[in-house]
């Protein structure tokens, strides 16, 4: 066995950031490790849509394949961007203690949502929070936005758009917090603020790994996932799902709305989780409770049209 793991990573700041404080981890438990960056196609090309290179996943797949080849032992993500289904011989090893799961509203003159002005531009790619902010704000003027956290501050410095939305997470981990950023009431995404390390349980290192696991934050990420799963990605539809510990019992609240914001289905459940099963039942629950909603058909039926439409002549 090697003297110590290599762990890959992406080449945004935020990637190596994550990445380095799962060395610090592992620092005290007496391991060393050195981190390798992976670049992909999608990292390159800012201005295609991730679309065009596989979609939601596309960065984490470019991780996996390189240590699927051997070229490190542990591939770093931020959980939000990791789809349900792993490559086949990869298990999630940890989940490093999870930061804030919340967004915040980025303005100039630190505005709240209900201060911008009527028609204000507003960037983000995520359809969650596109249709978070217009169920809010109809008349707002929604624009994609990608590239990395500083790329984005970027447009809202300098005067190019209104305001930008950003998990509070990768922001006080770049040290990017500002005064005037403003806590969103939304409910946020599956996995949001969890770091977690993808390893081979044939690993030399996976035990290494699995011991920087914090179970609570483990715990939150399969109830909100487990309901995730059960939507499964087939149809790209606004949806959130959020975990949180009331003492011993886990909370988990669950949203899926249409492409506009018009319609929301919410519904919470809690249960005092005591391990992995429970917490997957949880979000197996919540979807079996939110699937029997009348209108649930009409939300899924029409996040699945656009899809199909585009592949009739
Ligand atoms: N898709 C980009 C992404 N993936 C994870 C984070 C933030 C860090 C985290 O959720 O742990 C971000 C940026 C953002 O949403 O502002």
């Amino acid at each position: 066995m090697k003297a110590h793991p290599t762990l890959l990573t992406r080449g945004s700041p935020l990637a190596r950031r994550q990445t380095e404080l799962v060395l610090e981890a592992l620092c005290g438990f007496g391991h060393d490790g050195c981190c390798r960056v992976v670049h992909s196609c999608g990292d390159r090309d800012r201005m295609t849509p991730l679309s065009a290179f596989g979609g939601f996943g596309v960065f984490v797949k470019a991780l996996e394949e390189a240590l699927l080849a051997g070229e490190g032992d542990g591939a770093v993500h931020s959980l939000k961007d990791v789809p349900c289904d792993l490559a086949p011989g990869l298990e999630l090893a940890c989940h490093l203690p999870r930061g804030s799961a919340r967004d915040l509203l980025v303005t100039a003159d630190g505005l709240s949502l209900a201060d911008l002005p009527p028609g204000a531009r507003v960037g983000s790619s995520s359809l969650r929070r596109r249709a978070q902010l217009l169920r809010a704000r109809p008349d707002l003027e929604i624009s994609s936005l990608r590239g990395n956290v500083e790329t984005r501050l970027r447009r809202v410095d300098e005067g190019d758009l209104d305001a930008i939305v950003l998990a509070e997470a990768g922001l006080q981990r770049l040290g990017l917090d500002r005064d005037g950023a403003r806590p969103l009431p939304f409910i946020t995404a599956p996995g949001q603020g969890i770091v977690v390390v993808e390893a081979s349980p044939s690993s030399a290192w996976f035990e290494a790994f699995r011991s920087l696991d914090d179970r609570s934050t483990r715990l939150q990420a399969l109830a909100e996932r487990s309901f995730l799963a059960q939507v499964g990605l087939g149809c790209h539809l606004p949806l959130a799902s959020e975990a949180r510990w009331e003492g011993d019992r886990l909370v988990l609240t669950a949203e899926i709305l249409s492409l506009d914001g018009v319609w929301t289905e919410r519904e919470s459940l809690s249960s005092a989780v005591v391990d992995d099963e429970g917490a997957v039942g949880l979000g197996r629950e919540l979807w079996t409770r939110l699937a029997s909603r009348p209108q649930m058909e009409t939300l899924l039926a029409a996040c699945r049209l656009p899809m199909e439409a585009g592949v009739r002549p």
